[in-house]
């Protein structure tokens, strides 16, 4: 007898938590539940599956409805961490506004982010787009030869970051980086920040754009720059990419070096 009225009294505490985590729960069941039923499904993984989708519904050589076939399959059918249309809109306002010519990117995935900085560059740009995952360089390989960019314009580098930076000096003739994206693994921004700052290729004026410092978040990072008083920085509010209501941000750094 005792059980009903103990879920009863429950009841507005689960109902609460419910309507005050919503979003975080609907996330769940996009990025998670969904993505392992389909992967049983199908057989495919869930970049596979988007892959196919862009492939059949994007014209090659054209990088808009390249993006555009991205946007529309994580709106409305699987969420994929790409940076997305909100938070990519930020992204192409400070490229056009800074035209770097030297551009380096950790965390390639399909290549979204990869299509969106390489359109965006000036004649004469290249971009060094960095992957560790096999598969999914395989696919942004494809995505970004799709759009319709050279190896003269974006080299895919698969290896992880703190292998790759360390050379990008002498394997990839490189002098100075003026824009740097950082969309890989939260854990990775800091320790890659300072083998940047390490390796002297950032010079004054260098622009690091650094996404999702607050969902999943990079605490430490966030620590740092506000403590080492390397860069002038900002932080664009903004939600998480093809989410309602779970409130994210890009970090926007200015180094301060004097090279
Ligand atoms: C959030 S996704 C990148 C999304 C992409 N920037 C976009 O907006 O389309 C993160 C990717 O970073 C890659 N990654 C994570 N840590 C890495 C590292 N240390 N070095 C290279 N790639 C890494 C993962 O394999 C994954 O594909
Ligand atoms: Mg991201």
């Amino acid at each position: 007898m005792a059980s009903p009225a103990i879920a009863l009294a429950f009841l507005p505490l689960l109902l609460t938590l419910l309507i005050r985590y919503r979003f975080y729960f609907v996330l769940f069941y996009r990025a998670v539940l969904l993505r392992v039923w389909r992967d049983c499904r199908t057989g495919l993984s869930r970049e596979e599956r988007c892959f196919q989708y862009v492939l059949t519904n994007a014209t090659p050589g054209d990088p808009e409805s390249i993006l555009d076939g991205f946007d529309s399959w994580c709106t409305k059918k699987e969420f994929i961490s790409h940076i997305g249309p909100k938070k990519g809109k930020i992204l192409d306002r400070l490229l056009s506004e800074h035209s770097p010519l030297t551009v380096l990117e950790l965390g390639a995935h399909c290549g979204y982010s990869t299509v969106r900085i390489a359109r965006a560059l000036p004649l004469g740009a290249r971009l060094f787009s960095v992957e560790m995952d096999q598969k999914n360089a395989a696919i942004a390989e494809k995505v970004i030869r799709l759009a319709g960019f050279d190896e003269a314009l974006v080299e895919l580098i698969v290896c992880p970051s703190d292998e790759v930076i360390p050379r990008l000096r002498a394997d990839f003739d490189l002098e100075k980086l003026d824009f740097v994206f950082m969309d890989h693994w939260k854990k990775c921004y800091l320790p890659d920040l300072q083998m940047l700052e390490g390796s002297g290729l950032l010079g004054k004026g260098s622009m690091i754009l650094a996404d999702n410092v607050l969902f999943p978040g990079a605490p430490n990072f966030l620590r740092y720059i506000r403590r080492c008083g390397l860069y002038e920085w900002r932080v664009h509010r903004a939600t998480l990419e093809y989410s309602k209501g779970i409130r994210d941000g890009m970090a926007e750094l200015v180094y301060q070096g004097t090279k």
